[in-house]
């Protein structure tokens, strides 16, 4: 695969400008040239939160309204620059940027509300981030009903044969997912072939046809998954009716000896409650990609046998790049075609009764 910076010179004038933060090093070559017949790209390099907003500005009084902001996550960066808030992106929607996308299915860090009210549209990566983090999920599932972390510590502390905790077998449990988005029902495929019993609680009920790939899962109740999961995996958004969603109270409806995995967002589960939980045998065991105060794990996590931890790194294989950034991308050759984003995660107040056509930047 060719890996091509783009160049933040281009020549033509009239073309709408995109700013980006980070280069999408990772995209086709051919289509990134396609793309640069239509707009003219200018490149940040990710800062901290402050520097980048400074970063921002800059760009903006130096070459006027960009039509959109596009950004790329890179390896390099270990921290990102969010929130994406007025504070980081006020002087590009001020001078008119209409779209901004962002490689990540979670879109928790941008300030949405700000952004619709002021009429741009917000796109993530939910294609991309979906097939890895639903496989991620699926190995956790199996991990944590094995027991894998807790036997790897024995095989390296040379403790053998150390059958305390039996692993659970996976054709006898059920697995209830919270939340049947894209993510959801991967996981819901890939759980069903392991041969689990799938029940699931969503905000509406699946077609049948669904339900029927998935081995006739199951629609039920909060109060239900609660109860009849052997394994709790979610995959919802963060927002504030989902914030604690697994909390001391829920946690104590559960069914006793409950597995609970995590790769959707840390604060969905109220961590302290889940160590006591975890202290207590009511949870056998924690699978978890996400914590509810990142970077930092909660210290009775890393310190229980019984949890298998990850570094919020359920999407990072060596492909997703170059797939996020291409997406990230065809959100914006969407937008200039059409007027709307592939995947806008928000309608943008003042555009909501606009024809798309309205909106074109490209005939
Ligand atoms: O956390 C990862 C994502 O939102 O894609």
């Amino acid at each position: 695969m060719t890996r091509t910076p783009i160049s933040s010179a281009n020549e033509a004038i009239l073309k709408p400008k995109v700013l980006t933060m980070n280069n999408p090093s990772y995209v086709e070559k051919e289509y990134l040239g396609r793309l640069q017949e239509l707009v003219e790209f200018h490149v940040l390099e990710q800062d901290g939160h402050e520097a980048t907003a400074q970063k921002i500005k800059d760009a903006v009084e130096k070459n006027g309204s960009f039509v959109a902001f596009l950004v790329f996550m890179e390896w390099k960066h270990k921290e990102r620059p969010f929130p994406l808030n007025e504070n980081l992106v006020g002087s590009l929607v001020d001078s008119g940027c209409d779209l901004i996308a962002c490689g990540g299915a979670g879109f928790d860090w941008a300030d949405i509300p700000y952004l619709t009210s002021h009429g741009v549209y917000y796109a993530n990566t939910p294609d991309s981030a979906a097939v890895r983090t639903a496989d991620s999920t699926a190995m956790m599932i199996l991990q944590a009903l094995s027991g894998s972390s807790e036997r790897e510590a024995d095989a390296r502390a040379g403790r053998w044969l150390n059958f305390d905790k039996l692993a659970k077998d996976v054709r006898r449990s059920t697995v209830g997912i919270i939340g049947m988005g894209n993510i959801g029902k991967l996981v819901a495929q890939h759980m069903h072939h392991f041969g689990m019993k799938i029940i699931y609680y969503n905000r509406s009920r699946l077609p049948s046809s669904d339900e029927e790939q998935f081995g006739k899962a199951e629609y039920v109740s909060f109060e239900e998954i609660l109860v009849r999961s052997d394994v709790l995996t979610i995959h919802t958004p963060l927002n504030e009716s989902t914030r604690h969603l697994l909390n001391r109270s829920t946690f104590a409806r559960m069914r006793d000896g409950i597995i609970i995995v995590n790769t959707s967002r840390g604060p969905v589960i109220e961590e302290d409650a889940l160590v006591e939980a975890l202290e207590s045998g009511k949870v056998l065991r924690a699978a978890l990609d996400v914590y509810e105060f990142e970077p930092k794990i909660h210290p009775g996590l890393i310190k229980a046998l019984n949890t298998t931890l990850l570094p919020h790194s359920a999407v990072a294989n060596a492909t997703i790049l170059q797939d996020q950034q291409t997406e990230v991308l065809a959100n914006l050759e969407a937008f200039l075609k059409t007027g709307k984003p592939n995947s806008p995660v928000n309608t943008p107040v003042s555009r909501g009764e606009e024809s798309s056509a309205g909106r074109c930047h490209i005939a």
